[in-house]
């Protein structure tokens, strides 16, 4: 049964800015991709953590392998694309920055070209069936495949943000933080910046990254995803958080995510207290819906249960998203818009009957 509660979360219009299309494949969507591959012998709790389960990262990265062989055509690609962007509004969530990473995928002869056309038709599709929320896309490069791949799939963004009018806005590094040196990508993202392109990266996801993060921040990025290690209470260091706060570099803060991956002990732990009491622009994200069982609207009444916020607050971090996303100046005054018309509806207490 719904709750006042869970009713002003769902109403309150929200920014998704940390969203990998595949982390993101609700278990709806789930099954009929099961049922269209039964010689796979997946069940669905290879592909999500439910609720109250934890996994280490690295089974986090084996579910993701499974996820990529259930989603291996345009078919389903577009299929999962339509039915996320389709979720993530029934949400409440009125700007989508969805990200994945291009595949090829020999044995329904996808290229990854067709990867990326796939999921921008996608999103032109639910656009033409007026589903209520606006959709941009980040080109992500994972880490795993190297330097050359990186700089491969930079070109291909470079592409894709000339040519397609304007819904591929930037790039994210993502992928395994224990595989490669991220110092090694740092020509395909220095390309990528100079290019035009935004950039999202994955930073201090776990302890091991320091060094590598002193030297990304030097770039810097326009977005951090996660930065969990980076402030000296959990082994980062001063030198690192005088760079993300003397740059203001917004932090994607994926609460549920990081707990059930165990990079956060707990909830109350969560590295949002430490960024947000120093005013730091923060914004709550979901990382992957699908894999971790949540949804935006449950990380914003999680974050205030936690840190004691009230409306009002709560209100302020879903604005202030809208502020830190990537999407050009018209189209964020179009969203302020449509955030004050909302505004009222959403905060103002019913009337006494
Ligand atoms: C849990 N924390 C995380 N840390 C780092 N990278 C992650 C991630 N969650 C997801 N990904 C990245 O997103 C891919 C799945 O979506 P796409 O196939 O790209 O749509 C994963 O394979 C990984 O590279
Ligand atoms: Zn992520």
């Amino acid at each position: 049964m719904e709750t006042d509660a869970d009713t002003f979360y769902r109403h309150l219009p929200k920014a998704e800015l940390h969203a990998h299309l595949n982390g993101s494949v609700s278990f709806a969507t789930m099954k009929k991709l099961i049922a269209r591959k039964p010689h796979l012998n997946i069940e669905h709790s290879m592909t999500a953590i439910s609720s109250g389960q934890r996994r280490t990262l690295e089974e986090c990265f084996q579910m993701f392998k499974v996820i990529h062989q259930l989603v291996d055509s345009e078919e389903d690609i577009l299929m999962v694309t339509k039915d996320v962007v389709r979720e993530f509004a029934t949400d409440g969530v009125k700007y989508l920055e969805l990200r994945s990473t291009p595949r090829e995928e020999a044995k329904s002869g996808l290229s990854k070209t067709r990867y990326v056309e796939t999921i921008i038709e996608a999103i032109r599709q639910s656009k033409q069936d007026e589903v209520d929320i606006d959709v941009r896309f980040l080109v992500s490069v994972d880490r795993r495949n190297g330097p050359r791949v990186a700089m491969e799939t930079v070109k291909l963004a470079e592409d894709f943000m000339l040519s397609s009018d304007g819904l591929v806005l930037g790039l994210d590094l993502s992928g395994d933080p224990a595989v490669c040196n991220g110092k090694d990508m740092l020509p395909a993202l220095q390309r990528a910046r100079n290019s035009g392109l935004k950039l999202a990266l994955h930073l201090s996801e776990v302890p091991s990254q320091k060094e590598e993060s002193e030297i990304l921040l030097n770039l810097p990025p326009d977005r951090i995803g996660h930065g969990t290690f980076l402030h000296p209470e959990v082994g980062g260091s001063d030198s690192l958080v005088d760079k993300v706060c003397k740059q203001k570099i917004p932090i994607e803060l994926c609460l549920t995510s990081n707990v059930k991956d165990q990079t956060v002990p707990s909830y109350d732990k969560h590295h949002f207290q430490y960024w947000y009491d120093r005013g730091h622009p923060c914004v709550l994200c979901t990382d992957d819906k699908g894999v971790f069982c949540t949804d935006l609207s449950q990380e914003y009444q999680l974050a205030a249960s936690i840190f004691a916020l009230g409306p009002e607050a709560v209100w302020d971090l879903s604005h202030q998203a809208v502020q830190c996303s990537f999407a050009p100046e018209p189209l964020k005054q179009q969203l302020e818009r449509r955030w004050a018309e909302l505004r009222p509806q959403v905060l103002q207490p019913p009337p006494l009957q």
